[in-house]
């Protein structure tokens, strides 16, 4: 099977200050100040082309994380990444340019993947209607409301018609009708033999699309493989941990927040 991505190693680290006094003494003495902190460690898999799969954990996890390495917008502290082919990210907060029009984010986005000034002409109409933002399309972003934006961000990735597409929690902030074209639209790439990650808290939806799962706790790896593998044990944890008292899962969130941190000073 002909790998479509390779995530090797990858560690993604935060420095947690606590004053911002820290921070700056922190870029005058390197090392000296503030908490590591692992938003992901040691992360590898591989995805096949045409893989579809769904990543899972609880809030905080690391799931966007790595969606955000694997579509090349954040580095890795440690380990890289492969991909093989033209990668989007359609995301809640999705990289858009509060001050420009939409139209001036489609138009700088396809510029930035190399689209000529023609093909843009030619695709914004199509890109324009599938968001259904009407004459909003000419007002500035910042004048949006978050499922506004996520339509465009949206629309915008699945007419450049990427390779691998990375659907993170987009779906969530949309109204019914719009989500189910998107999902319309998931299946036609699906059937094209596209490669997609899908992030969602919808057990549900990620069952019905995905046919794998990754389950990361605490930013680390805990299971890779076919949906009905995962899933059960993935679910068997969240029953365990909804049954837990307040007390108890807060003493777990702290037991997992020591392994993610190392002290520096
Ligand atoms: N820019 C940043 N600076 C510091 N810490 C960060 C930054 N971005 C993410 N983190 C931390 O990394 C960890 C993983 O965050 P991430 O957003 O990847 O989790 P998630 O699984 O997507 O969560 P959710 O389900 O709530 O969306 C969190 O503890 C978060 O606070």
């Amino acid at each position: 099977m002909e790998k479509s991505v390779i995530v090797k190693d990858v560690t993604k680290k935060y420095k947690l200050y606590n004053k911002n006094s820290e921070k700056l003494l922190d870029l005058l003495l390197p090392k000296s100040y503030g908490e590591e902190y692992f938003a992901l460690r040691n992360v590898s898999f591989e995805a096949e082309k045409g893989d579809v799969i769904g990543f899972v954990g609880v809030n905080g996890s690391g799931k966007s994380t790595l969606s955000n390495i694997i579509a090349g917008i954040i580095p890795p502290t440690d380990g890289n990444v492969k991909t093989n082919g033209k990668t989007a990210l359609i995301a809640v907060a999705s990289g858009l340019n509060n001050q420009l029009t939409g139209r001036e984010n489609i138009e700088l986005k396809m510029l930035m993947l190399g689209f000529d000034k023609h093909r843009i002409k030619e695709l914004e109409p199509e890109i324009i209607e599938f968001s259904e933002l009407g004459k909003f399309i000419d007002q500035p972003v910042k004048s949006y409301s978050s499922g506004m934006k996520s339509r465009l961000g949206f629309s915008v990735s699945v007419h450049i018609d990427p390779e691998i597409l990375i659907i993170d929690e987009a779906l969530s902030v949309g109204d019914k009708n719009f989500a189910e074209k998107c999902l319309e639209k998931m299946n036609e790439f699906k059937e094209k033999g596209k490669t997609m990650f899908f992030v969602s808290h919808s057990i549900g939806q990620m069952k019905k699309f995905c046919q794998k799962a990754l389950w990361l706790e605490y930013g680390e790896l805990k299971a890779y493989g076919p949906m009905d593998e995962v899933m059960p044990k993935y679910e068997a944890f969240l029953k365990e941990y909804n049954a837990m008292s307040k007390n108890e899962q807060k003493k777990y969130r702290e037991e997992q927040m020591k392994r993610r941190s190392s002290q520096l000073v």
